[in-house]
């Protein structure tokens, strides 16, 4: 199941970061652009999320071979605040950030090769990967609650730098490389059927 995904330029307003922020008139940002700065999407049924093969087989062709569940509302998170606030720094990671989302709706802002920020409208169904050494950041919106899967090759790393953070490797590398982010190549399926994989972590191997 292949959707796209709403993604549009922000207004500088230090409004409510909650609200969607934009422009008059709306400037759009199509998927081919998101993929050019290195960020994917896939469109999943997040209503059989424990059982789903497409799932299965983007962990398997991705390596993501780590997940945990997150559930982000003022009930449930300890230190609600303090964590949607460190959520909303701008920051990069050393590791792709992966997340699907489960239920309720999200926004990651990434930056442009401008430095203009793009809001990522995500909810239920959206699978998402932002690169490392992309900036970026997350806020929830206006309903205050998601509930997300994150994602990773191997272990964990939560740590995020904020910015600015110019002069580490994985920044230089994300700068060098963001529009060559993925490489291609065919999987082969229990049947002995093939598919194409699109591989996206660029720590991991073309070959
Ligand atoms: C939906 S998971 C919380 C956000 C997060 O982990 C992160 O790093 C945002 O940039
Ligand atoms: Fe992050």
């Amino acid at each position: 199941m292949t959707m796209g995904l709403e993604a549009w330029y922000i207004d500088s307003s230090d409004e409510d970061h909650r609200m969607p922020h934009k422009l008059s008139p709306n400037q759009p940002v199509s998927l081919e652009e998101l993929q050019k700065l290195g960020v994917f999407h896939w469109k999943l049924n997040a209503d059989i999320y424990e059982t789903d093969p497409e799932l299965e087989q983007i962990r398997k062709d991705q390596g993501y071979s780590y997940m945990d569940i997150i559930t982000i509302r003022k009930d449930t998170l300890p230190n609600y605040e303090e964590k949607l606030k460190m959520f909303f720094e701008e920051h990069l990671h050393l590791d792709d950030e992966i997340r699907y989302i489960l239920d309720g709706h999200a926004y990651f802002d990434v930056r442009d090769k401008e430095d203009r920020w793009i809001r990522i409208a995500t909810t239920k169904g959206d699978l998402i990967t932002l690169p490392a050494g992309i900036y970026h950041r997350f806020t929830l919106d206006t309903n205050n609650y998601t509930k997300a899967m994150r994602l990773f090759v191997g272990g964990p790393v939560w740590k995020a730098y904020n910015r600015p953070a110019d002069d580490f490797d994985i920044r230089k590398k994300y700068l060098a490389t963001a529009s060559s982010s993925a490489c291609f190549f065919w999987g082969l399926r229990d049947d002995s059927s093939s598919y194409m994989v699109v591989r996206l972590n660029r720590t991991l191997s073309c070959r």
